[in-house]
């Protein structure tokens, strides 16, 4: 859901909302920033000093008094001012961490509740991007560039002050070149415009975004890009992501081409200005001594300029970078999770049963309905099959189970309730779900297996992973239950992450059972043991399980065909063969596909 950017005050307020308690380490961050801009003012004061004492005794410079007070007082001010600086720092940055810690964790927790269609719409490169990038990037502007912010904007108003206080008319030489460079930044910031530049920047970042995800997939697709000799320009997203972000950086690099050079030349070239000006204003001045003193300050002063007006920009583009991160994490936010039941409401299961009801699904944005009035009874500690043709409905109708979506009509129950008056903690503990793919994270063993029930003893994962036929994987590397699976550790085969997953399964023991394609990556030896740590798995209790191979649900107690999003036959194996319908058809198809081999001449139906 598209979500307007905050304006920069409102940004940073909704930053500082994040931070929670350490909202007030932030603020006393700027405060102490603001000091220090006036600190960074006082040395050059005092560098002042001492020129004006010598100025008036040249060239008999020994006879200056006052010079080590000066020169102390200025190192003392430098030295404070550090310090402050420091322990300015220091507040933003314990502000800005748990800033950044809070947004992540709020952001994934809110993702942890969104429905499981979001991740279809949303690819995993895009939502890194926005947890952990935003979460950085804010973490940068809150720890450095607010409170550089802050005293960029605070040694201006001290320079100002102290520059009219001496020759007004120099103070206004000095601020011509600060107020050009003032304005080409704020014209390159784009702050002419009504939207404060906030459009350039979110056209810019979602450019950036779309080059990110097209990138993802791109290299998810290497092994087609190989295989079929494709090149970066064939694989059209990609190509045009790249481009798109081109076209978008050269834009703003043009845009912005003038202005900073004016701006550039403007701040260092203070100078240019000011010698001219006091050439002018020397001849006309009485005293020649006490008006070289006056332009020295101009000369010392000038110096910090660039650096501050440098520091001004960069704090606005950090802003403009926080505004934009802050849409993006408030647009995960802004999804809706799914509604939980409240405690006057919340039901509990009496059993395993799972009871779908005249139920009504279509996918948000398809344009068909993947189920129509599908009805089914799962009696408590039966196995039921779902089988039918590709698209027919087969894991959408598993996935309503644990609520994966919400049915459009009609309902689906788990022990009796509605599955969605029961608490979402609740209702994923009545259920274990064994994709065909199911990912192993990358970490040991033993803790993928554990991840199904955290609080699980050594011995408790030890006896699932046996239940489910391990202890071959786990003999196979030295540190047994303790090998890291992924980048730094071991891969395993298909066959052997399903039985991992099937242990993960197993551990959490819960009473319904879902398993979508549990044995589709098995070789012949893979299949026999997941065959056994199935059977282990399923002891007792209620089974939903969806097969293409028809061998296995041959023993289901009720095998429910389905096409086009509807029930079409149900009933037991034998019946349904029998009855000479489309289950018929798919077992006869399936018994000849078996004995299928391929001949030196051709492939031929045995
Ligand atoms: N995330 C999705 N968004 C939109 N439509 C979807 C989505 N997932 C599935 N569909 C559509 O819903 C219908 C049912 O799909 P489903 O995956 O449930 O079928 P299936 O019987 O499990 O198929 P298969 O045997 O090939 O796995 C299909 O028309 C499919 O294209």
């Amino acid at each position: 859901m598209p979500v307007a950017p905050p304006d920069p005050k409102e940004a940073v307020g909704r930053l500082l909302g994040f931070a929670g308690p350490r909202k007030k380490l932030a603020v006393l961050g700027c405060v102490l920033a603001g000091v220090n801009g006036v600190f960074v003012v006082m040395p050059l004061v005092c560098v002042w000093f001492v020129l004006r004492d010598l100025v008036a005794v040249a060239p008999n410079w020994s006879a200056a008094e006052g010079l080590a007070f000066w020169g102390w007082l200025a190192f003392a001010f430098s030295a404070t001012g550090l310090l402050v600086y420091f322990a300015a720092l220091m507040c933003t940055h314990l502000a800005a961490f748990r800033t950044a810690a809070n947004m992540r964790k709020q952001a994934l927790g809110h993702l942890g509740r969104v429905p499981l269609g979001y991740f279809d719409s949303h690819a995993s490169g895009h939502l890194r991007r926005v947890v952990d990038g935003c979460a950085g990037q804010t973490e940068d502007m809150l720890a450095h560039k607010l409170p550089d912010f802050v005293g960029s904007l605070v040694t201006p108003v001290a320079f100002v002050a102290v520059m009219f206080a001496f020759d007004w008319i120099m103070g206004l030489v000095c601020l011509v070149p600060i107020a050009i460079s003032a304005l080409m930044m704020w014209w390159m910031m784009g702050r002419r415009t009504k939207n404060d530049g906030m459009p350039f920047m979110m056209l810019y970042q979602d450019a950036l975004n779309r080059m990110n995800k097209a990138a993802v997939e791109y290299v998810r697709g290497i092994p087609v890009v190989k295989v079929f000799q494709q090149t970066v320009h064939s694989f059209r997203a990609f190509s045009e992501a790249i481009m798109s972000y081109r076209d978008m950086a050269y834009q703003y690099s043009k845009s912005c081409q003038r202005p900073q050079v004016v701006q550039l030349v403007a701040i260092n070239g203070t100078f240019a200005v000011l010698v001219p000006a006091g050439i002018l204003l020397a001849h006309a001045a009485g005293d020649f001594a006490a008006f070289l003193t006056d332009f020295l300050f101009y000369a010392v002063f000038s110096a910090i300029t660039t650096t501050m007006m440098t520091k001004m920009m960069y704090a606005s583009e950090a802003v403009m970078m926080a505004q934009d991160s802050v849409r993006r994490i408030d647009e995960i936010l802004a999804t809706r999770p799914l509604a939980e039941p409240s405690a006057v409401q919340a039901g509990h299961p009496r059993d395993g049963s799972i009871s779908f009801e005249h139920v009504g699904f279509a996918y948000p944005g398809a344009s068909g309905d993947a189920l129509v009035d599908m009805s089914l009874e799962v009696p408590a500690g039966s196995t039921v099959a779902l089988v039918g043709p590709s698209g027919g409905g087969k894991t959408t109708a598993a996935s309503l189970v644990p609520r994966f979506w919400d049915v459009d009509s009609g309902s689906v129950s788990v022990g009796g309730v509605d599955v969605r008056d029961i608490p979402a903690s609740e209702l994923m503990a009545q259920v274990a779900f064994v994709f065909q793919n199911d990912r192993l994270f990358k970490a040991s063993l033993l803790e993928n297996i554990r991840a199904a029930r955290p609080g699980a003893t050594r011995a408790q994962v030890e006896a699932a992973a046996h239940a489910a036929q391990c202890d071959d994987i786990m003999a196979k590397f030295p540190d047994g239950l303790d090998t890291q699976v992924g980048a730094k550790g071991v891969y395993l085969s298909g066959g052997e992450c399903q039985r991992i997953a099937l242990a993960r399964a197993i551990l959490k023991d819960a009473p319904i059972v879902v398993l979508d394609e549990a044995t589709a990556f098995a070789d012949p030896e893979n299949e026999a043991l997941i065959q056994r740590a199935l059977a282990r798995l399923c002891e007792g209790k209620t089974v939903l399980m969806i097969a293409h191979r028809l061998s296995t649900v041959t023993g289901a107690d009720v095998i429910c065909v389905l096409d086009g999003g509807r029930v079409v036959e149900r009933g037991r194996h034998d019946e349904l063969v029998a009855a000479g319908g489309l289950y018929a058809k798919m077992w006869n198809d399936y018994r000849t596909s078996v004995t299928w081999r391929i001949e030196r001449s051709g492939t031929h139906a045995a």
